[in-house]
């Protein structure tokens, strides 16, 4: 949901937001309008501004982990951690983390990337928010969830099918114990088994306007894109 339906309609904070981010037309290729925050970074009030909404929105929600997605929610992340009191995680491209990885892959508009999380960095049930500059697909932040959150099925099912799956498992593990858990969990990959609490993203297309949730999880955006207003 974008800030805006949730308590900060006519903050003027977000216009200043909206305001400070730069948009450059056809970059990095024909036809996209780049939404460059770099420009809000430099902004000492607005920057300090998006920071602040992030820190007052998850303060008080028990929140441990912040995980950022590489490259721009590294800006955010650490700033809306230390706010906080929380630990910063970095989701990291394939091959930049030294440790012992877990994956997920997603697919982009051509082609697919990776995003990797060391293992032992977050532990099971903690509660945890995952940052990004902006959603578009929502396939790189649904990745961080997927890293994040519970056991996932090694073969490419639906969301809904998963969780028929679970649902079945609920109830053949009341009556089959543990033997038949042990057998069927080698069809899962593990993952963290954190509580993903929400995405949060500065800016969001508008195929996400009226989308609160991203693969099951809600989403808070601050502001759409800009239109280009400007050449640069
Ligand atoms: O919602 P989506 O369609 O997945 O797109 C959003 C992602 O795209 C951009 O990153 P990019 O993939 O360009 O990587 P970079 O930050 O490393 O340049 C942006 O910073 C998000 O991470
Ligand atoms: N228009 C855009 N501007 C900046 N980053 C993006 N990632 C995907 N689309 C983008």
């Amino acid at each position: 949901m974008f800030a805006e339906e949730n308590g900060l309609k006519g903050d003027p904070r977000l216009q200043a937001i909206s305001q400070a981010i730069r948009v450059v037309p056809h970059f990095p290729k024909h036809g996209i309008m780049f939404q460059d925050i770099t420009t809000l970074l430099l902004d000492h009030k607005a920057f300090k501004d998006t920071v602040d909404i992030f820190v007052d929105r998850y303060r008080d929600m028990h929140i441990s982990v912040v995980a950022g997605i590489e490259a721009r929610g590294f800006m955010f992340g650490p700033s809306i951690a230390l706010g906080i009191g929380a630990k910063f995680v970095p989701l990291r491209k394939p091959r930049k983390l030294p440790g012992e990885v877990i994956s997920e892959k997603y697919a982009l508009e051509y082609g697919t990337d990776c995003l990797e999380l060391h293992v032992g960095a977050v532990q099971p049930g903690e509660r945890a928010i995952v940052i990004d500059d902006l959603v578009a697909t929502g396939g790189t932040l649904s990745a961080g969830v997927k890293l994040l959150g519970d056991l996932q099925p090694l073969f490419g099912v639906g969301e809904g099918l998963s969780l028929f799956v679970y649902i079945l498992f609920f109830f053949i593990s009341l009556v089959m114990v543990q033997w038949m858990w042990s057998l069927l969990s080698t069809c899962f990959v593990e993952r963290v088994g954190a509580q993903v609490v929400e995405c949060a993203c500065v800016i969001g297309v508008p195929d996400v306007k009226g989308q609160c949730r991203l693969i099951g999880k809600p989403l808070y955006v601050l502001v759409e894109p800009r239109k280009a207003d400007k050449c640069y």
